[in-house]
C-alpha cells in the first residue's frame, strides 16, 4: 500500500509555515516557511496606537509558497488533505462571495479593509462597552464562557471598531471571517453561506454558545452598534470542530498548490489548540503554546467540569482543542514580543548609528547588523541565565501589551522597578523573563483556584524551544517539571492530525494524537535551591501588579473626570 500524507498549514503572527507528514506516523518529510513581506515592512501597522493589520495578498503568498514546495517531494495524489490554522480573534471583513476587502478595488491599502491582527488593541473602548452592556442590558451574559470579560483582542470588539472608524468598510462588508476560516474557504472555493465556521474561532472570540442559540442576539449586538445591525444573519449558526471535512481543495487552488481536487481539507482552527493537540494534550495538561504571545490551553471532560464557569480566561469551549472535550484557553499577550521589544531598544543605538558610520561599506554595515541581531537574543540568554539574583533586585511586568489573563485588562502597560546605578541589561532581561514566569504561575493559580487541576504542563513553540533559561525558570517559579515537545512546528503538526481524521485515515484526534505524535525533546524539572526565592519574589510582583493596575485605573478615571468637566 502507497504511504499516505497529510499537510498542516499553520499561520503564525509573523509567518506561515506548511509540513508534510506521514499520515499513519506523523514522520515529518518537509517544511517550509515564508515570512509575510508586507507585514515585515510593518505596513498598515502603527505600534504606538496599537494597530496591527496584516494584508490577505501576504497570506495568499505565503500559502502558495510553503504548500508548493512541501507538496513537491510526494506524489499529490498520496496527500488526502489539509488543514489550516491562524492566530486569532483575527477577523476580516469580506464580500457576499468570502473575498476580503482588502483584495478588491478600492480597499487595496486601506488598513480597516484587512485583517485586524490578534494583537491589534485598537479596540479598547468597544471592548469596555461590550463588558458594560454585557453585565447591565437586563438580558443574558454573553460573555459568561469567555471568562466573563470580553477583550479587545476578539472579533465583535474588533468589528464594532472597524465599522465606527471606516464607513466605507462598513458598507461594502457584506459578513466578517476569522482569518482560519477564510483562507479554509478561500482553498475549498464554497458558498459562504454555508461553509462551515470554527468552533474554536467562535466559541473563544465571537461568544458563540450552543446554549443562546449561537452568536448573541440581534438586540444585544445592535445596542452595542446599530452599524451591526443586520450582521448576525449574515454570519453563521452552527460552527465545526476541527476534525470535520469543510469541503476538498477548490480546482483552481488544487492547481496553484501543485494537489489534487481530491484532497480534503478540514474545518479550521487557532494556531494554539491545533500546537495542543501535537503537543498530546489529555485531562488536565497545560499547553503552553509559547512565541510573540504564549496561549495556555488545558481540556477537561465535559462531565467533569459541568456548569462550572473559570472566570478571567478567554473561555471556555466544547471541541475547540479534542472534540468531545471541554477546551480551555488563558495566555498572555507578549512573550517572545516582550523579549523582541527588549531587543528592539538596546538596538536602537546599533540601528541608528551604524548606517551613519563611514569605516563599514554598506554591505559591511548590513551585514553586521543582521549578525548582531541575530546572536542578540542568544547572548542576552546566556548573560541573563548567570546573573546572580542577590545581586539583581530588578523587577518587571510583562503587561507592554497588556494583561490578556487572568482577568484581561488590555489596557494595562509594562514597568520595571528597582534599577540601580549598577543594572545591567542582563538583569533586565533575566527580570522580564522572570515577569513571564510570574505572570504564567498567576494563570495555573487561577485555574487551580476554579477547580481545574493542572496536572503536567507541556511546553511548546518558538521560546519554549529556544530559551532553555525561560524554561528552566519556568519550571522553578511553578514549581512543576514541564516537557517540551519535540516539532519545531507542533501548530502545523495539529493541523495534520486534524486533516488525517477529516480525511478518514484515524477515527479520531486522541487516535491520531497516538499515532501521529512525535514526543518530547526536553525535560526541565524544578531546582529546589531556587523555589523558596521566586515565591518571596512572585509575592513582589504580584504586589507590583496590584500598585500598576491601581494607579492605572486611578489615571484612567481622572482623565474620564477632566473630558466629563471640558464637555460640560
Ligand atoms: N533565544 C530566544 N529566547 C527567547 N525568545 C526567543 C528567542 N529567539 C526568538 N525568540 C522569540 O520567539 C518568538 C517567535 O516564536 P514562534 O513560535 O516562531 O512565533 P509565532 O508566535 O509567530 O508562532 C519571537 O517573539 C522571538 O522574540
Ligand atoms: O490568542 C491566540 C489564539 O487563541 C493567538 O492566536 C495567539 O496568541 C497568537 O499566537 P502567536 O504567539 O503564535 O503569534
Amino acid at each position: 500500500m502507497n504511504p499516505t500524507y497529510v499537510i498542516g498549514i499553520d499561520y503564525g503572527s509573523d509567518s506561515v509555515r506548511a509540513v508534510l507528514v506521514n499520515a499513519h506516523t506523523g514522520q515529518e518529510i518537509a517544511q517550509a516557511v515564508h515570512p509575510y513581506a508586507r507585514w515585515k515592512e510593518q505596513r498598515y501597522c502603527n505600534a504606538t496606537k496599537n494597530q496591527f493589520r496584516q494584508h490577505p495578498l501576504d497570506h495568499i503568498e505565503g500559502l502558495e509558497t510553503t504548500v508548493r514546495r512541501v507538496a513537491q517531494n510526494v506524489p499529490a495524489e498520496q496527500i488526502v488533505g489539509l488543514a489550516v490554522d491562524t492566530t486569532g480573534s483575527t477577523p476580516g471583513p469580506v464580500d457576499e462571495y468570502g473575498v476580503a476587502l482588502a483584495l478588491k478595488p478600492g480597499f487595496e491599502e486601506n488598513p480597516n479593509a484587512m485583517f485586524v491582527l490578534w494583537k491589534d488593541h485598537t479596540a479598547l473602548p468597544e471592548a469596555a462597552e461590550i463588558n458594560h452592556k454585557a453585565r447591565t442590558w437586563g438580558g443574558k451574559d454573553f460573555t459568561q464562557f469567555e471568562g466573563g470579560i470580553y477583550s479587545s483582542e476578539w472579533f465583535w470588539a474588533k468589528i464594532a471598531h472597524v465599522v465606527r472608524e471606516d464607513d466605507s468598510v462598513a458598507k461594502a462588508a457584506y459578513s466578517w471571517m476569522e482569518h482560519c476560516d477564510w483562507l479554509t474557504l478561500l482553498l475549498t472555493g464554497g458558498d459562504l453561506k454555508t461553509f462551515k465556521r470554527s468552533r474554536c474561532a467562535a466559541g473563544h472570540k465571537a461568544m458563540w454558545h450552543e446554549s443562546w442559540g449561537g452568536l448573541p442576539s440581534e438586540e444585544f449586538l445592535t445596542l452595542l452598534e446599530p452599524k451591526l445591525g443586520g450582521l448576525r444573519e449574515r454570519l453563521f449558526e452552527e460552527t465545526y470542530t476541527a476534525d470535520q471535512v469543510a469541503g476538498t481543495l477548490s480546482e483552481e487552488w488544487a492547481q496553484r498548490l501543485g494537489l489534487t481536487t481530491n484532497t480534503v481539507v478540514a474545518v479550521g482552527s487557532f494556531d494554539a489548540h491545533a500546537g495542543a493537540v501535537a503537543g498530546e494534550i489529555e485531562a488536565y495538561s497545560m499547553v503552553k503554546v509559547m512565541g510573540t504571545s504564549t496561549c495556555d490551553i488545558v481540556v477537561a471532560p465535559m462531565d467533569e467540569v459541568g456548569g462550572k464557569l473559570v472566570p478571567g480566561i478567554c473561555g471556555q469551549v466544547d471541541g475547540s482543542v479534542i472534540p468531545g472535550m471541554l477546551g480551555l484557553e488563558a495566555g498572555q499577550s507578549a512573550v517572545g514580543d516582550l523579549l523582541a521589544w527588549f531587543r528592539g531598544v538596546i538596538e536602537w543605538p546599533l540601528r541608528t548609528l551604524l548606517p551613519k558610520s563611514s569605516i563599514l561599506t554598506p554591505e559591511q554595515r548590513e551585514a553586521l547588523l543582521a549578525e548582531l541581531s541575530d546572536n542578540m537574543m542568544a547572548e542576552l540568554n546566556i548573560a541573563a541565565a548567570s546573573v546572580n539574583p542577590e545581586e539583581s533586585a530588578v523587577l518587571a511586568l510583562d503587561w507592554v501589551n497588556g494583561r490578556r489573563t487572568p482577568d484581561a485588562n488590555q489596557a494595562l502597560k509594562g514597568a520595571i522597578m528597582n534599577l540601580t546605578m549598577g543594572t545591567s541589561a542582563p538583569q533586565i532581561f533575566r527580570a522580564l523573563v522572570e515577569s513571564i514566569c510570574y505572570g504564567s504561575k498567576q494563570i495555573v493559580e487561577r485555574f487551580e483556584q476554579e477547580g481545574i487541576p493542572i496536572k503536567q504542563v507541556i511546553g511548546l513553540g518558538g521560546v519554549a524551544k529556544k530559551s532553555g533559561f525561560m524554561m528552566q525558570t519556568l519550571a522553578d517559579v511553578l514549581n512543576r517539571p514541564i516537557k517540551v515537545a519535540e516539532s519545531d512546528q507542533a501548530p502545523a503538526l495539529g493541523s495534520a492530525m486534524y486533516a488525517a481524521v477529516a480525511a478518514g485515515i484515524h477515527p479520531d484526534v486522541v487516535t491520531a494524537q497516538k499515532a501521529m505524535g512525535n514526543g518530547f525533546a526536553e525535560n526541565y524539572t524544578p531546582n529546589p535551591e531556587r523555589v523558596a526565592d521566586y515565591q518571596r519574589r512572585y509575592e513582589q510582583y504580584q504586589a507590583f501588579g496590584q500598585y500598576v493596575e491601581q494607579a492605572t485605573e486611578q489615571r484612567a478615571g481622572e482623565v474620564a473626570e477632566t473630558e466629563l468637566v471640558d464637555q460640560a
